[in-house]
């Protein structure tokens, strides 16, 4: 069948890229740049692969075939519909089993930044074969295929294989990771209530979607804003999976506050440990510095000027987000992208001893006497499996817990004013008035 025939049928909602079940049967990696190289892109085709057999020294001509697509509605793209006969070469032999990352807002700047550490190897390792499903929209199909273009031009060893499509259900399939970036900017004059329920409604359709199509230990990262109650609406839409699976980012505010404290301290920032957030992913949040250790040492007995601690410093971090998009136009795409990187790897090494990390996880049995069914940022260990434990041994103070509350109650509101988004019967938005994301002010 000829190929041009082939690509008249071409659709946009879901293309898959096999760059590389291509594991290359050549005995080095050099020549599968050669061999990716010695060939043009092909137009794109339905359910159409080409299959050739190659071999160190000879390079065979690609022979079209049929083959059923392995979901059906999966297409194929450019250079990416190239199927090699794959013998496992000696290099690859020692490679992990390939692992799904779904990532969605990924024609977005963060994902910009993140597609291409991911499939560096930078995140799951050298030895980690990834797969990125990347989900986008019509709006953003055409860009999307943009980035699908620039990961194939990157020639990544690692990345076998990436799909693109606007149907979340089909994209989230088999995910083991599903990095959920995508949420609609809150525009000037929009109520923060309108922001929740919009963005609300697209993250109870990616639990739906989860729930139905990934797998059942998927471990889900909830990046677009506000990020905890997105969270919190897309676990309780995905019942079959662990509860205990949906983070929500705040591990760039971790970020944020160590850089601040190791200033004011005159240390370089990795002396400071034991960080925790606390609560929510907006100018409430609360970052611990009872708790924060320097070079070792509690914060306070390193920095003396807790009024500092107190008013600056607390407020430095709640707003860091905002201080930059006056600066720069724009949100932190990049180092919200590195913090996403920190936090999977946060999950998939053990945690060093002593020390912890924050992420927004569910109040499911909290020790901290927080309110329970939210989803709140607050010290987490990690054996280094996926999962997480929380950190028993903290201590508070009345300024704490009273900064705790404050970003507790505002965490129930946004949940009161989803509740028709969580099940949890009919909505009442009572925001509090100053109720802001990092990046508003
Ligand atoms: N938790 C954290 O620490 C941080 C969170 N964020 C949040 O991350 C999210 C993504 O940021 P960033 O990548 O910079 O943003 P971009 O604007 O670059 O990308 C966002 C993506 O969201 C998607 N989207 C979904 N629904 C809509 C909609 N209704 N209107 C417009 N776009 C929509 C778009 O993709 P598509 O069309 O494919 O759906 C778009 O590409 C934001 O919500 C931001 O607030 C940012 C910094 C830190
Ligand atoms: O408000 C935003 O979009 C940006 C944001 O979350 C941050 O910088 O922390």
């Amino acid at each position: 069948m000829a190929v041009a025939e082939l690509s008249t049928s071409y659709t946009k909602t879901s293309t898959r890229f096999h760059s590389s079940q291509l594991s290359l049967s050549s005995s080095s990696s050099r020549f599968s740049d050669h061999f990716r190289r010695s060939f043009r892109p092909l137009p794109r085709t339905r359910n159409a692969t080409i299959s050739c057999s190659v071999t160190s020294d000879q390079v065979q001509t690609p022979i079209p075939v049929q083959a059923e697509s392995p979901k059906g509605k999966s297409e194929c793209y450019g250079v990416f519909c190239l199927t090699y006969d794959l013998k496992a070469e000696e290099e690859t032999k020692s490679w992990k089993k390939l692992i799904n990352i779904a990532v969605s807002g990924a024609a977005g700047m963060i994902s910009n930044h993140l597609l291409f550490k991911l499939a560096s190897g930078e995140v799951f390792g050298p030895d980690q074969p990834i797969a990125l499903k990347l989900l986008g929209s019509e709006r953003s199909i055409q860009a999307l295929e943009g980035v699908a273009m620039e990961l194939e031009d990157s020639l990544f060893p690692l990345l076998r294989e990436v799909s693109i499509g606007i149907d979340p259900y089909e994209v989230f399939q088999d995910a083991e990771w599903a990095l959920l970036i995508g949420a609609k900017p809150r525009g000037p004059g929009m109520e923060r209530a309108d922001l929740l329920d919009i963005n609300g409604q697209i993250f109870a359709e990616q639990g739906k979607a989860l729930n139905a199509s990934a797998s059942r230990n998927v471990k889900v990262m909830v990046v677009g804003n506000p990020c905890n109650t997105n969270a919190l609406i897309c676990m309780k839409n995905a019942p079959n999976i662990p509860a205990k699976n949906f983070h929500a980012l705040t591990r760039l505010d971790e970020n944020r506050a160590k850089c601040q404290l190791a200033l004011k301290a005159g240390v370089f920032y990795d002396q400071v440990s034991n960080m925790t957030i606390w609560g929510n992913h907006s100018t409430t949040q609360v970052p611990d510095f009872l708790n924060a250790r320097i070079n070792g040492l509690p914060v306070k007995e390193v920095i003396k000027d807790h009024k500092w601690l107190e008013e600056e410093f607390t407020e430095k971090v709640q707003k860091r987000g905002g201080v930059l998009i006056q600066k720069w136009g724009r949100s932190s795409a990049a180092s919200t992208a590195v913090s996403i990187v920190d936090a999977i790897k946060a999950l998939i090494t053990p945690t060093p001893e002593g020390d912890w990390f924050s992420s927004g996880v569910y109040t499911n049995g909290n020790p901290y006497g927080i309110a329970e069914d939210i989803v709140f940022s607050m010290p987490c260990r990690s054996k280094g499996d996926g999962d997480y434990e929380l950190v028993k041994e903290v201590i508070f103070d009345d300024y704490l817990l009273s900064r705790i509350r404050k970003t507790e109650a505002e965490l129930l509101a946004e949940k009161r004013c989803v509740a028709h988004l969580t099940g949890d019967g009919i909505a009442f938005c009572d925001l509090p008035e100053d109720t802001m994301l990092p990046g508003e002010m």
